[in-house]
């Protein structure tokens, strides 16, 4: 459960792109306190965080990453103060206007999973408009959390299930954990809905309601570094400390 300090892994052999994970997910926290370290205001280190993520896009697709999960709103931080939910809400519009053409020539097609109806609009539509434009691309998949809760999942998830029981389409019996895994937002990924990695920054090692279900088996890297000094070296680092808990003695 505990990222190795970097040093350890330079003595590695360098990454096998043999063994890339096929899904990586990130929970990219400590915008906040990067921006309170530089006595800048936290809107700051979200913009910054923002960079991050399109840097972090290229670099997982050209490493072949086939999907790439990242954690951009909880169901919690609508709790925050208004003006900084305001500021976050405007940082998809921001995203899209400037990096569509580069996810399209990239080949990454944009997935979104939440609840996006308590979205603002604009928002929401482009955010589809997003999905829309990059549906014909076949490289990875970049996959938003957006509005998005472990348990919310759950919960959305067991209801249908009910639904499909009182309906008399299935039987409470017959309900297996590949009910389940169909019945929750990743079902769209099929095999690649659980994440082989899971990143999180800023020094914080707990789940935070994200991805319950998908997570049961991932590996966990946890680093100390902020989410807006996270860059393609430190994602490459990550997944070389996941190659070393999966080393690979021939034919294993
Ligand atoms: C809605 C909150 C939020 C916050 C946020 N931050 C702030 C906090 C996390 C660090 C990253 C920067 N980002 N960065 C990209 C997006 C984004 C989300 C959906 C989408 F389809 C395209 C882009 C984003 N969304």
């Amino acid at each position: 459960m505990f990222s190795k300090p970097k040093e350890t892994v330079a003595d590695q052999p360098a990454l096998d792109l043999a063994n890339i994970p096929a899904h990586i997910a990130i929970i990219m926290d400590g915008n906040g306190r990067w921006a309170k370290a530089r006595h800048l205001p936290r809107v700051a280190g979200h913009q910054q965080g923002m960079q991050t993520v399109k840097k972090v896009t290229i670099e997982a697709s050209r490493l072949g990453v086939k999907v790439l999960t990242l954690y951009a709103f909880s169901t919690e931080n609508w709790k925050r103060p208004s003006s900084e939910v305001n500021f976050l809400m405007q940082l998809p519009i921001k995203f899209f206007d400037t990096f569509v053409p580069e996810l399209i020539e990239n080949n990454v097609r944009v997935m979104v999973m939440g609840d996006l109806t308590a979205l603002p609009a604009p928002t929401q539509a482009v955010v589809k408009k997003a999905m829309a434009q990059t549906a014909a691309c076949t490289g990875m998949v970049l996959n938003f959390a957006l509005n998005y809760g472990g348990r919310a999942e759950l919960v959305r998830a067991a209801q249908a299930l009910a639904r499909q029981v009182e309906q008399g389409a299935l039987a409470a019996e017959a309900i297996d954990e590949a009910h389940f895994e169909q019945a929750l937002m990743t079902a769209p990924l099929g095999e690649l809905a659980a994440p082989d990695l899971l990143i999180r920054t800023s020094g914080e090692e707990r789940l935070s309601n994200f991805m319950l279900w998908q997570v049961a088996y991932s590996e966990f890297v946890f680093l100390d570094e902020h989410w807006p000094d996270f860059d393609g070296a430190s994602l490459r680092h990550a997944i070389e400390v996941f190659q070393h808990r999966h080393r690979r003695f021939g034919g294993l």
